[in-house]
Formats: structure tokens, C-alpha cells, sequence
């Protein structure tokens, strides 16, 4: 196994250090063990950008498929300077189980590039992303794997890339990747969907444990896509969200954000603690405050490790939301369980992002296009049949949420793989 693999990188090496438990309790075969410990398909590769300065630079590129049982690989392209191989490989194993964990038709896939966006022009990120779609042509596909936005990348950059696939396959085929502009066939709602689909599965948590949205303090760490939408949808339902925080800071108002007022700071230049109440104008604190203030509901939706063995130790708030993909690390998990924190997972809560992505992908394939209410309606039932499912592992197994979320998830890989037979061992596209 993984575990006793010295080069097994850490991030997935912690990632997988989850599975053993699952394993036992799901009485999981050996050979689907040795399977989900590698990830099916990796590739890296080097992309050429011209400078504008006339200068050339290369950038590292990956692309992983961890796992294709169920259907073809999904899940987002990340640019950031940390980009590196053992992240994208964990990103696309949290996939797999997440796309199986809500009954999603597709396997894991992530990818990155190793870049710092902030320091690109437009015209090189455009040229960027249309050199990872270059490099990537190959093996993606609707039925292969199908790319999306995540850190860093956002519907331009899913345009530019699905044009330069067009432009290489001299045909239009939108459902090659989702997350698209709404010109260029993206759907109604999928900017929205992560930080609403976590805000969506906060709400079960609430009413199953009759807890109130007006009593309830909030925290959120990362005030991004998946941050903002979920502070903004959060404060419209009355929850009080008093703290976000950006790479740079943290901003607090005990009476509550004007979380409006904070994203039109944050587009000009930076966070500013626009209070909702008049007396209070807010404070801004360093940047890491947010994480031991005293709120109910942590939030999670920046990056991964954001809670470490060491850190832990400060949360004060007796729930956290994961949006992020792995910002707990499983020392730290088993130490919040031991202190009575729930921890609602990424691999269910941010899972509304790639929910509406597979509805996208729908759209684009049968050229019938959905309402931004029929859209958000279908993200609630599946959000909601799913969220039943699980809560009901998890009360049935006595077993933590995360652990229930991954033997929805599991099960359902491990149950395709024997449906496929023990003797497939070709490794081509599907
Ligand atoms: N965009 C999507 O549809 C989905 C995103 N996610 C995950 O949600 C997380 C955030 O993604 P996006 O919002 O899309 O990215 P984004 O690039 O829009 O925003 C990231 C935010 O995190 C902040 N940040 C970075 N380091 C930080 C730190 N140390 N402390 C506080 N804030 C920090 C940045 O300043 C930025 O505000 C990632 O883990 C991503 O994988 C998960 C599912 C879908
Ligand atoms: O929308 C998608 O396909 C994937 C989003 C993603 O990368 C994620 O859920 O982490």
C-alpha cells in the first residue's frame, strides 16, 4: 500500500492515510486497494510562453487522472506558484471520491500549472492557458476528462481553453470542459455553485441539529470564488458572518460584514472592514486571526493544510465547513474530533461546484439549456439526496461525517470496478 511507499509525496500520502479505516469497514478487496493507491494517469509537461517582453518562459504543467472507473476524469486546473506534482495527484484522488460520494457519472481528475498569475499580463495568461490546453489535447475529451476552473482560474480562462481545443479539433465541442463563459455554453449558476452548494449543505447540518441561521457566528477563511459566494449567500440568509480573510489579512466586525462593501475593497486593491452595522466600522487583523476567533462555524475556502497538528489546537469554533480540497490534515482531523469540533468535509461540502459543472456538461451535450432557477432547484435535490445519504452513514456506523462521505464514496468506485470485471487490466482512455 501507499502507506509504506517512501516515495509517496506527503499531501497524498496524507490524503490516502484515510482510507484504511474505510477499507475495513467496507471489507474492500485487494486488488480495488491497489488500484485507488496509484493514480491511473499522470502527465507533465512543459509550457512555452512568449513573454511580452519578447523573452521566453517555461512553465510546469500537470495533468492527472487518479481514476476513471465510473466515467471520465473531472475536476478543476489550479494556477498557483506552488503548484506541484503530489498536490495535483491528491486534488484528483479527492475528486474521484467526491464525484462518487454524490453519484456524480465520472471518475477524478485535477490539473495545475506552476505560475504566479498575479505577475502574468492578459495576454500571457491567455497564451498560458491555450499552451495547457495544447499539452493536454490528447487526453481530454467529453468522454475522456473534462477540465473546470479552480484556484486562480475562472470562466475567461475555461474560454480561452475551450477555443484553442476547438481551434486544434477545427470543431466546436463545448462539453470538453465546463465552467465556460455563458456565450461559449457555460451554465447559469456555476460561478455561484461551490459557495452556495456549501451553503446549502451548512443548512442540513443546521436542521438536523436544530440550530438557527440568526444565532449562528461565522468565519471565513478565503474570500475567493468559493469564499465570497458562500459569505455573500450566508449573510442574505441571515447567518452573522463576522471575519473574512485573503492571503494578505483578516477583517472582523462583531456586529457583522457588509460582505458587499468588503468584495467592491477586495476588486479595488484590498479586504476592508466595511462593518453591516453603523456604530462598528470593523478592524483588520493579521492574517491567520481568522482561524482562532470565536465564531460557531469555521470556514474553510482558501488551501490545503490550513489546520495543521499544530495549529488545531486554536479553533475555537465548534463546526467547520470545508470548502477548501484538504485543509485539515488527518493529524489535526483526529485532534478536532477528539476536542468535539464536527468538521462538515470538503468532499461533500464544496461539492456543488462540480455538480453544477456535471449539469453544464448535460446542457452541452444535448444543446437544452436550463434556467438559472431550474439549475439552482436540481443543485439542491442532488445536494440534499445525497447529504441524506450520508448523514444517515454517519448515524447508522457511528462514524464522522468524512468518514461517511468516503464510504458513500468508495463503495461506489470499489462496486463499479467489480461490475467491471477482475480481469481489465488495459490502461487505455476509458
Ligand atoms: N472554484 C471552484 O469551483 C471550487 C473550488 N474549490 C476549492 O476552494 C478553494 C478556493 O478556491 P477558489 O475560491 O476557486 O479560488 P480563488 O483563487 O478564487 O480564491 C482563493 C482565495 O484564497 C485566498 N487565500 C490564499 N491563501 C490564503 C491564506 N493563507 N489565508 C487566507 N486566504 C488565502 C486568496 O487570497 C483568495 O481570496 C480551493 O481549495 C479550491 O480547490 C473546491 C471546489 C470547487
Ligand atoms: O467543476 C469541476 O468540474 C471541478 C471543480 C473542482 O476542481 C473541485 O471540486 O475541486
Amino acid at each position: 500500500m501507499a502507506e509504506n511507499d517512501v516515495s509517496t509525496p506527503e499531501v497524498l500520502k496524507d490524503a490516502q492515510s484515510r482510507l484504511q479505516d474505510i477499507y475495513e469497514r467496507l471489507d474492500v478487496s485487494d486488488d480495488a486497494r491497489q488500484r485507488l493507491a496509484h493514480p491511473r494517469r499522470s502527465l507533465q509537461f512543459s509550457i512555452p510562453v512568449r513573454m511580452d517582453n519578447g523573452s521566453l518562459k517555461v512553465f510546469q504543467g500537470w495533468r492527472v487522472q487518479y481514476d476513471v472507473t465510473r466515467g471520465p476524469a473531472k475536476g478543476g486546473i489550479r494556477f498557483h506558484p506552488n503548484v506541484n506534482a503530489d498536490e495535483v495527484t491528491a486534488l484528483s484522488f479527492w475528486m474521484a471520491i467526491k464525484c462518487a460520494a454524490v453519484d456524480l457519472p465520472y471518475g477524478g481528475g485535477k490539473g495545475g500549472v506552476q505560475c504566479n498569475p498575479k505577475e502574468l499580463s492578459r495576454m500571457e495568461l491567455e497564451r498560458l492557458s491555450r499552451g495547457y490546453m495544447r499539452a493536454v489535447f490528447d487526453v481530454v475529451g467529453p468522454d475522456v476528462d473534462i477540465p473546470a476552473p479552480d484556484v486562480n482560474t475562472d470562466a475567461t480562462v475555461m474560454g480561452w481553453m475551450d477555443d484553442e481545443f476547438a481551434s486544434i479539433a477545427r470543431r466546436q465541442l463545448p462539453a470538453v470542459i465546463t465552467g465556460k463563459p455563458l456565450g461559449l455554453g457555460g451554465s447559469q449558476g456555476r460561478v455561484e455553485a461551490t459557495g452556495e452548494g456549501a451553503l446549502e449543505v451548512l443548512n442540513i447540518w443546521a436542521d438536523r441539529n436544530k440550530q438557527k441561521a440568526k444565532k449562528l457566528k461565522v468565519a471565513v477563511q478565503g474570500f475567493g470564488n468559493a469564499g465570497y459566494h458562500f459569505a455573500r449567500a450566508a449573510a442574505d440568509q441571515g447567518y452573522n458572518v463576522v471575519a473574512v480573510s485573503d492571503s494578505q489579512r483578516t477583517v472582523y466586525s462583531a456586529e457583522g460584514l457588509d460582505i458587499d462593501a468588503v468584495y467592491n475593497a477586495k476588486q479595488q486593491g484590498q479586504l476592508k472592514p466595511f462593518s453591516s452595522g453603523s456604530k462598528n466600522k470593523g478592524d483588520t487583523l493579521e492574517r491567520d486571526a481568522v482561524l482562532g476567533l470565536d465564531v460557531d462555524i469555521l470556514v474553510l475556502a482558501a488551501l490545503e493544510n490550513a489546520i495543521d497538528d499544530n495549529n488545531a489546537k486554536q479553533v475555537s469554533a465548534k463546526v467547520i465547513l470545508e470548502i477548501a480540497n484538504g485543509p485539515v490534515t488527518s493529524k489535526a482531523d483526529s485532534k478536532l474530533e477528539q476536542a468535539g469540533v464536527t468538521v462538515i468535509p470538503d468532499v461533500l461540502a464544496n461539492t456543488g461546484g462540480v455538480i453544477v459543472s456535471y449539469f453544464e456538461w448535460i446542457q452541452n451535450r444535448t444543446g437544452d439549456y436550463w434556467t438559472a432557477e431550474v439549475v439552482n432547484q436540481r443543485l439542491r435535490e442532488r445536494i440534499n439526496q445525497q447529504a441524506d445519504l450520508i448523514f444517515k452513514v454517519a448515524k447508522d456506523e457511528k462514524v464522522t461525517l468524512r468518514t461517511a462521505t468516503y464510504m458513500q464514496g468508495i463503495r461506489r468506485i470499489t462496486e463499479a470496478m467489480d461490475h467491471r470485471g477482475s480481469q481489465r487490466f488495459f490502461n487505455g482512455d476509458c
